[in-house]
C-alpha cells in the first residue's frame, strides 16, 4: 500500500528486511583508504544526523572534519591532550600521534550541551549518538565505511578546550571515514530473545 505521507512508515522504499539487511551489513573497519566524501555526501550525511529523535530540539551537536594535511596537526594535539592526562610513554604518545592516519578524513562529533530543565544532559548525549548512528547509515549507502571511536583523548580538557568545546559538551566519538580496503566477515548475528521480554504485571 503506498501513502502520500512523507511521514509514514508505508511510504519507504524499503522493505523491512531490505532496511534490516542493510543496517546489518554496517561494520566497523579499522584502516580506511581514499576516497573520503565529497563535500556533497558529507552534507547528506550530516543532514541525516540532525534528524535524529532530539528532545525539545535543541539540537545538540557539532562535526567538525578533520582531513589531508590537518591530520598530521590533529595528531599531535591528541598526543599533546594525552601528555596533558599525564602520558609520559614516548612509544604510547608516538602511536597516539599517528591514529588520525588511519582513515582519509575524521569527523570530529560533540555533543554540544543546552543546559535545560526538562532535558538532561544524558538525552543530548544520546540524541547525539542517534545522530551519530544516522550519518554512519548514510554514508555507508554512499559506499563508504567508518568506525566511530572516543580513543585515549576523548575525555580531555586540553582536546575540549582545543576543539572549542564548553565545560559540559562531551566528545561524542571521532568518526574514522573513508572506503575498506577488503571485505570483513559478516557480524554473527545476536539472538533477538536474549535482549527482549514481555513485562508482566505483579497482580
Ligand atoms: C561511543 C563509542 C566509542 C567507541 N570507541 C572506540 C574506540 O575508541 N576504539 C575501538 O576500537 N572501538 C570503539 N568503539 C566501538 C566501535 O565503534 C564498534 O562499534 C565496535 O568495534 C563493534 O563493531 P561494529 O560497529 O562493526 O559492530 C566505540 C563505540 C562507541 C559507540
Amino acid at each position: 500500500m503506498s501513502s502520500d505521507f512523507s511521514t509514514s512508515s508505508s511510504a519507504t522504499q524499503f522493505s523491512p528486511d531490505q532496511l534490516y539487511d542493510f543496517i546489518n551489513r554496517r561494520q566497523s573497519i579499522g584502516l580506511l583508504v581514499e576516497p573520503a566524501p565529497n563535500t556533497a555526501q558529507l552534507e547528506l550525511a550530516i543532514a541525516a544526523a540532525l534528524t535524529a529523535p532530539d528532545h525539545h530540539r535543541l539540537h545538540p551537536w557539532r562535526f567538525i572534519t578533520i582531513q589531508g594535511e590537518q591530520r598530521i596537526a590533529f595528531g599531535e594535539l591528541l598526543a599533546n591532550s594525552l601528555a596533558e592526562g599525564g602520558e609520559i610513554d614516548p612509544v604510547q604518545l608516538d602511536r597516539v600521534k599517528q591514529h588520525p592516519m588511519r582513515a582519509p578524513m575524521i569527523l570530529v562529533c560533540i555533543m554540544q550541551d543546552h543546559p535545560h530543565l526538562k532535558v538532561p544532559h544524558y538525552e543530548q548525549v544520546l540524541s547525539c549518538g542517534a545522530a551519530i548512528q544516522n550519518l554512519l547509515l548514510v554514508l555507508q549507502s554512499q559506499g563508504f565505511s567508518s568506525m566511530w571511536r572516543s580513543g585515549a583523548a576523548a575525555e580531555s580538557a586540553h582536546l575540549k578546550r582545543a576543539l572549542g568545546c564548553a565545560g559540559s559538551d562531551e566528545i561524542a566519538g571521532l568518526v574514522y571515514i573513508g572506503t575498506a580496503s577488503k571485505e570483513i566477515a559478516p557480524r554473527t548475528p545476536l539472538n533477538v530473545a536474549d535482549f527482549l521480554s514481555d513485562w508482566q504485571s505483579e497482580s
